[in-house]
């Protein structure tokens, strides 16, 4: 079932953020969300996450479904290692770890960590929880280029069997892994 946008607006203070947006986000494969900065990506994947509530409209398709969200800060628990991050939300802890190239780091602590790596624990953690839908919000950011082709391969196998909305600014991102574009 996807997820379907209806009509949604919302407004902080006053102004209006969101739009009457109206969106359909398949069952599978990665939308990308496009367009410059403030106009409103974030708040939209954070309605999508049930984060924010709209001021009108509606989203369907989500009850009964797991999300895995990965937001610009990275929201990492300060008391446990990276290992014990990803084990804290689901399985498989040490292959991602593996393919996100941290193996290293299992034992260290998220304040002794580069951005990249912080980003990567994040994205990790996301993979161990495997929800039904992926909320990316710039997940590849503060990677370099070799990381990165790594990390998007990851969600470029995912994409066959996950709903995946991918927030960025990066054309070559978005023209590497998403079926169809939002631009906002
Ligand atoms: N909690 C909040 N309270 C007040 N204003 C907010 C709040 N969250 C977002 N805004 C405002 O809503 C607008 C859209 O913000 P949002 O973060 O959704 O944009 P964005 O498109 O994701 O931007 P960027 O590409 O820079 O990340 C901005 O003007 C922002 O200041």
């Amino acid at each position: 079932m996807p997820i379907e946008c209806n009509n949604l607006t919302k407004s902080y203070d006053g102004k209006l953020v969101i739009d009457h947006c109206t969106a359909t986000i398949p069952e599978i494969g990665v939308t990308a969300i496009m367009g410059p900065s403030g106009v409103g990506k974030t708040t939209f994947l954070r309605l999508l996450a049930g984060l924010e509530k709209a001021d009108s409209g509606h989203i369907s398709g989500l009850s009964r479904k797991k999300l895995s969200v990965v937001f610009q800060e990275d929201r990492l628990f300060p008391q446990l290692t990276v290992l014990e991050n990803l084990q804290a939300v689901g399985s498989g802890a040490e292959q991602w770890l593996y393919r996100l190239g941290l193996m290293k780091a299992a034992a260290q602590y998220p304040d002794e960590l580069s951005g990249g790596m912080k980003r990567r624990v994040s994205i990790g953690r996301a993979l161990c929880f495997d929800g039904d839908v992926f909320l990316l919000d710039e997940p590849f950011q503060g990677l370099d280029d070799s990381t990165k082709m790594d990390v998007m391969d990851i969600f470029a196998e995912l994409k066959t069997r996950k709903a995946i909305v991918l927030v960025t600014h990066d054309h070559r991102e978005a023209e590497y892994l998403a079926a169809h574009i939002l631009r906002f």
